[in-house]
């Protein structure tokens, strides 16, 4: 781990395993209390140092930190395939989404402004000139989760370095190699020490210290809604950034273009193994081309390539665990046995769990209100267009939506009257580009990510304001 400016390596190590042989791939140290007080210290003498670093220092070491990935993407790229569940096409994707994310950070490095501010609109104050300007909160917590181990936490580091902040990340316990190659990348850009730690531990054992420390002043995290929740009730007053789970719906109108809608929702619902917070979950599809959609998507889930994830042909591999898919497994077993019918999908074998399609899913059952999580879609008839927006809306979740559809009009009815934080028009909910905001609402999280709206989250404004000698005379 990259802790107080060094690589610290302990006896008490944490096994990285790979999800699709159980092989053991590396050590990291576990992290105990003493060190992550040692890193928070470090961290405050780093909030120092960052606070003072010109903009133009912090723009050069953003890109070079991008050019040092882009140079060995190739590594990067297997790091996040072995240790996570991403084929190597997907973390090749990861690896290019992460280049982005930290140019973009340089690129907004240099639009942090502030307004001046005319205190003349007051009676009383037509002595006074002033301004606004926004400065770095100090230090932020960075906890991250395992599915996406490079660019969710570049997400994070990207913008705390572009807004003058020090920086602790507490990645994925199963997948912390990425955010240590992060760190390695910043450290042969140049980036002054302290300013970035990476300390790698279990949650439950460092994480409590890391959000309630007082020097501590944001909880930025990304996981699920549970730790979520617990998190922001220990974590007191303090910022904090929530980006949380989700159970996307997507609408097929029957105006669509099926075989985009088809091809879109495959690939939404199986992106990642389904271990992706946009994935799609349910599809909501008008009755009269039920029949037709619902025979195209099983064909093309059919020809989805399950396998070694380390090949290019792969489409998809196992999941991140085996204790996850048997969870899958048990929810897909739960929903059959309350009437749902399964028209793909097949056995478990270890970590790997087929790509599956289920009908007739009672809206009681555990996979249809909670997030799966995993690659199983739910396909849903509707009689209309307003049954289809108040059964999407009907979860605790909110992050992105889908809709397709020709109609101009149905359209912004759903933009205006389906509760989350995206909606894409003739696309499914597995739409993001690091520039957007991003984000969602109820249990899909507390503010918005992406790279200039978490600059705002992790700055502040601060008043200036000059009273003159005398009453201004213009
Ligand atoms: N909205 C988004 O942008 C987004 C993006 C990716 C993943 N996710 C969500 O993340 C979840 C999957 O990731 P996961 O399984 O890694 O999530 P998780 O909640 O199990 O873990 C997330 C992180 O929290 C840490 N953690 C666990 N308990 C903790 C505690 N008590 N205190 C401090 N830290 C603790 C974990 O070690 C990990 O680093 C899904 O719900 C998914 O929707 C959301
Ligand atoms: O898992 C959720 C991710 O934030 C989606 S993306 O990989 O950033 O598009």
């Amino acid at each position: 781990m990259f802790i107080a400016g060094k690589w610290v390596e302990k006896e008490d190590v944490i096994e990285v395993f790979n999800p699709q042989d159980n092989s053991l791939i590396s050590t990291v140290p576990a992290a105990s209390e003493e060190d992550m007080l040692l890193t928070i210290e470090g961290a405050k003498e780093g909030a120092e140092t960052a606070a003072s670093m010109p903009v133009h220092q912090r723009i050069s070491i953003l890109n070079k930190a991008a050019a040092y990935i882009e140079e060995n993407q190739g590594e990067y790229a297997a790091t996040i395939a072995l240790e996570g569940s991403k084929t190597i096409r997907e973390a090749t994707s990861e690896v290019k989404r992460c280049i982005q994310t930290l140019k973009i950070s340089a690129e907004e490095a240099r639009r942090i402004n502030g307004e001046t501010i005319p205190f003349d609109q007051a009676e009383g104050s037509e002595d006074r000139v002033g301004y606004y300007y926004r400065f770095p909160i100090g230090i932020v917590a960075a906890i991250t989760p395992f599915n996406d181990p490079l660019n969710l936490v570049a997400h994070k580091v990207g913008p705390a370095i572009a807004s003058g902040n020090a920086i602790i990340v507490k990645p994925a316990t199963v997948t912390p190699l990425s955010a240590l190659m992060l760190a390695e990348a910043f450290e042969q850009a140049g980036l002054p020490p302290k300013v970035l730690s990476v300390i790698t531990g279990k949650g439950s054992v460092i994480g409590d210290l890391l959000v309630t420390h007082p020097a501590i002043r944001m909880v930025s995290f990304t996981g699920g809604l549970e730790t979520g929740e617990e998190i922001a009730r220990k974590a007191g007053l303090k910022k904090i950034s929530m980006e949380l789970g989700s159970n996307s719906p997507v609408i097929v109108l029957n105006d669509a273009d099926i075989d985009k809608a088809v091809e879109s929702t495959v690939s939404g619902a199986f992106y990642a193994v389904g271990q992706n917070c946009l994935g799609v979950q349910r599809v909501y599809i008008e009755e009269d081309i039920y029949e037709r959609f619902a025979s195209l998507f099983v064909d093309r889930v059919q020809r989805y390539q399950v396998g070694d994830k380390m090949l290019n042909t792969t489409d998809m591999g196992p999941m991140i665990n085996e204790m996850e898919a048997i969870r899958v497994e048990r929810w897909v077993e739960e929903a059959i046995a309350m009437g749902a019918k399964r028209l793909v999908g097949g056995k478990r074998q270890g970590a790997f769990y087929p790509p599956t399609v289920l009908t007739d899913v009672s809206p009681d059952s555990t996979i249809a209100r909670q997030e799966i999580f995993g690659p199983v879609v739910l396909l849903y008839p509707v009689a209309d267009f307003d049954s289809a927006i108040s059964r999407s809306n009907d979860v605790n979740y909110g992050l992105q939506a889908g809709i397709f559809t020709n109609d101009i009009n149905k359209a912004f009815e759903a933009i205006r009257k389906m509760d989350v934080g995206g909606i894409m028009i003739n696309d499914s909910s597995d739409y993001r580009i690091d520039g957007m905001p991003f984000g969602g609402v109820k249990g899909s999280g507390l503010g918005r990510e992406g790279v200039k709206f978490t600059i705002q989250e992790m700055t502040e404004p601060k008043v200036v304001s000059f009273k003159l000698a005398q009453k201004r005379s213009v």
